[in-house]
């Protein structure tokens, strides 16, 4: 591997097509074969922006298990921990867009192969060169036992002084809010950055107001609370400090996986060291430029497009 700082995740990915088309997907009958995954999206970010990015995970044997290794080794995901499985079929979701870039998915994903993966599928080696565990409530939805790997992947990361994100990303297609809030029980209060929509955070504390919600997240000390808004921006809330991530203007045409590309800008920024306004600030940039680009994760962009972005680079388009 080469750069300098490493961050490592685990979870399924799909096969994603994206309509052709805007509207109800009943009447979209044009799709394009894409990839994604809410924790391959991230590793590709982080990759995209210059860090070390090793994603663990579980393919089919099957012609979508080969194009999803491809495209994370091709984006230089390292996938020395991928494996295609004899027996299954990658998974597969459709996408429905909105005229406003927002939009419903339709899974098509079980049974995952990721579910041949235990506690002792992880090793001590997979933590080799890493600075920052990226964990997501997808990877925890899919299967009972997942809590129990990730898990494991806390206690590694603990022992080697490793930071832990967590992003909720509760996918209620996938599992009720009462799993939601087991799953998550012995998770949170060993997280150091939490990053999770203002939504989410409403589902997993029970309550409406934002106080409120911050309230209900103190007896788990997380270090850093990241609150993502969508087009309103993003907040973090640190050693009783709020800082505010304004928003940026763009025309967006695909929503999905905006999130996960706003977590790759914040990994990348808190392990370079930015500022706290610095880094929500990069952050919600990657964020409003995936949305301007069809698919997950092809609007990702590398440090270049961010600084040209944000104002700090000039770029020679032709
Ligand atoms: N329409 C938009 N215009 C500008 N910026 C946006 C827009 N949508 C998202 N962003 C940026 O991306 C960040 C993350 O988006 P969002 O709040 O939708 O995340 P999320 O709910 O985690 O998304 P996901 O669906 O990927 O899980 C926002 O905080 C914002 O900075
Ligand atoms: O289920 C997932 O892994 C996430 C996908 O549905 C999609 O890539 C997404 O929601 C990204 O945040």
């Amino acid at each position: 591997m080469s750069g300098k700082y490493g961050m490592l995740t685990i979870g399924d990915a799909m096969i994603t097509m994206n309509p052709l088309s805007t509207g109800p997907m009943r009447y979209v009958s044009e799709f394009e074969r894409k990839v994604g995954g809410a924790d391959l999206n991230v590793a590709i970010g982080c990759a995209r922006l210059g860090l070390n990015a090793r994603w663990i995970s579980r393919l089919g044997k099957d012609e979508f298990g080969k194009v999803i290794y491809s495209f994370a080794r091709g984006e230089g995901v390292d996938v020395n921990h991928v494996r295609l499985e004899e027996g299954f079929a990658t998974g597969v979701n459709f996408k429905e867009i909105r005229e406003d870039g927002s939009g419903k998915t339709f899974y098509y994903r079980f049974p995952t192969p990721l579910s041949v993966l235990t506690p002792e599928s992880i090793t001590a080696d997979m933590f080799e060169g890493i600075q920052m565990l990226y964990l997501s409530g997808v990877f925890l939805s899919l299967d009972p036992k997942n809590v129990a790997i990730a898990l494991r992947m806390i206690d590694i990361a603990e022992e080697k002084g490793i930071t832990i994100a967590f992003d909720p990303n509760i996918r209620l297609k996938l599992w009720t809010i009462e799993q939601v809030r087991e799953a998550f029980a012995p998770i949170l209060p060993r997280v150091d950055i939490l990053l999770t929509g203002f939504d989410e955070l409403q589902l997993i504390a029970d309550r409406k107001d934002l106080q409120e919600c911050l309230e209900f997240l103190n007896s788990y000390e997380i270090r850093e609370v990241v609150i993502k808004n969508g087009s309103k921006g993003s907040k973090l809330y640190r050693e009783g400090s709020c800082f505010n991530g304004e928003p940026f203007q763009v025309k967006a045409i695909d929503t999905v996986g905006a999130g996960d590309g706003f977590n790759a800008g914040y990994l990348y920024g808190y392990l370079n060291g930015l500022g706290p306004e610095e880094r929500l600030r990069f952050a919600n940039a990657v964020g409003a430029l995936v949305t301007t680009v069809s698919g997950d994760n092809e609007g990702l962009p590398d440090t270049d497009e961010v600084n040209a972005f944000l104002g700090n680079k000039t770029v020679i388009e032709r």
